[in-house]
């Protein structure tokens, strides 16, 4: 896997988090629902100390509820971090977050001195829809393109809140590898950096394995197929994607597979849960103990 997709000024940014995350009373990160590990940012971990964490795991409308639920009480352990799924859909749950700010600082005094709050999440994980419903105004660019955000700029919100965006192209996670397709399936990072058709692969053995009844259904195959490849090129048969001598088309398949997921038009999928990323987490450990 290409592992050079960190352009220059992600390297700013994270200079620029190490400054001021010490001086912030909260810090919001924005999570994908359906890849609430893959989509952190381990910076966050790393520099925030003390710092309440509010981790908002974002696009719930297309993750699947119940990995969902599970998804919180594991990302709560750790100390100060509480957690909020919403969809930009509900405009009342967007809203909740202000709750939750205000109970997680109990000792901040809002007559004295604004609350400062940084918000950060990785590209296209929804951060600029979020804020400008916080705000109640378009204040951020909203795009479905990754990294619309470029700069960073303080946004005032009700209750003093103070509101440091950062940029979106923030550290994604690299290892466990699978990290790195699950942030290409759900589009934070540009197909261009893995191979598109290697990213189908990969979301077409998972669909197999976690969602096989929504597969089959959805493109109407009488049988499941053995693997992720024989699954595309079963897509390929059913759709009439054929190229030349009637070869499997597997670049279209490619993109019905990763637009239909993105969509939702497959269902509410997870791309994973923190049972699997446990052992993702042993099996890392263990090849790079391996590895001398
Ligand atoms: N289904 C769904 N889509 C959402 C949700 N929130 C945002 N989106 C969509 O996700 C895409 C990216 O949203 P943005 O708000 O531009 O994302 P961002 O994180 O600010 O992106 P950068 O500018 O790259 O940092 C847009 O097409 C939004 O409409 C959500 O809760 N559910």
């Amino acid at each position: 896997m290409a592992i050079n997709w960190f352009p220059g000024h992600m390297h700013k940014a994270r200079k620029e988090i190490k400054k001021i995350m010490p001086q912030m009373d909260l810090i919001i990160e924005v999570l994908d629902a359906r890849i609430p590990f893959s989509s952190e940012n381990p910076l966050v971990p790393a520099l925030r100390g003390h710092t309440p964490l509010l981790r908002v795991l974002n696009k719930r409308d297309l993750a699947d509820p119940d990995v969902t639920a599970r998804w919180q009480p594991w990302l709560e352990q750790e100390r100060g971090v509480r957690t909020i799924p919403l969809t930009h859909k509900k405009r009342n749950e967007v809203l909740d977050i202000l709750d939750l700010v205000r109970e997680m600082t109990p000792d901040h005094d809002r007559q004295k001195s604004a609350l400062r709050v940084m918000i950060l999440g990785i590209p296209n994980v929804g951060k600029s829809t979020l804020i400008n419903t916080l705000a109640g105004r378009p204040i951020a660019k909203t795009g479905n393109e990754p990294a619309v955000t470029k700069a960073q700029q303080t946004i005032k919100l009700p209750d003093n809140i103070l509101l440091y965006d950062t940029p979106g192209f923030l550290w994604p996670k690299l290892s466990p590898e699978a990290c790195g397709y699950r942030l290409a399936i759900t589009g934070a990072i540009r197909s261009a950096v893995l191979d598109f058709e290697d990213i189908a692969l990969f979301e077409a053995d998972y669909l197999l394995e976690a969602y096989p009844e929504q597969v089959q259904a959805r493109y109407g195959l009488d049988e499941l197929p053995a693997d992720g490849l024989a699954l595309m090129d079963a897509i390929a048969l059913k759709r009439r994607f054929l190229g030349r001598r009637g070869r499997p088309d597997l670049h279209k398949v490619a993109e019905v597979l990763l637009n239909e997921f993105r969509s939702g038009t497959l269902g509410r999928i997870s791309l994973e849960t923190p049972e699997m990323i446990e052992q993702e987490m042993r099996d890392h450990e263990e090849q790079t103990v391996q590895t001398p």
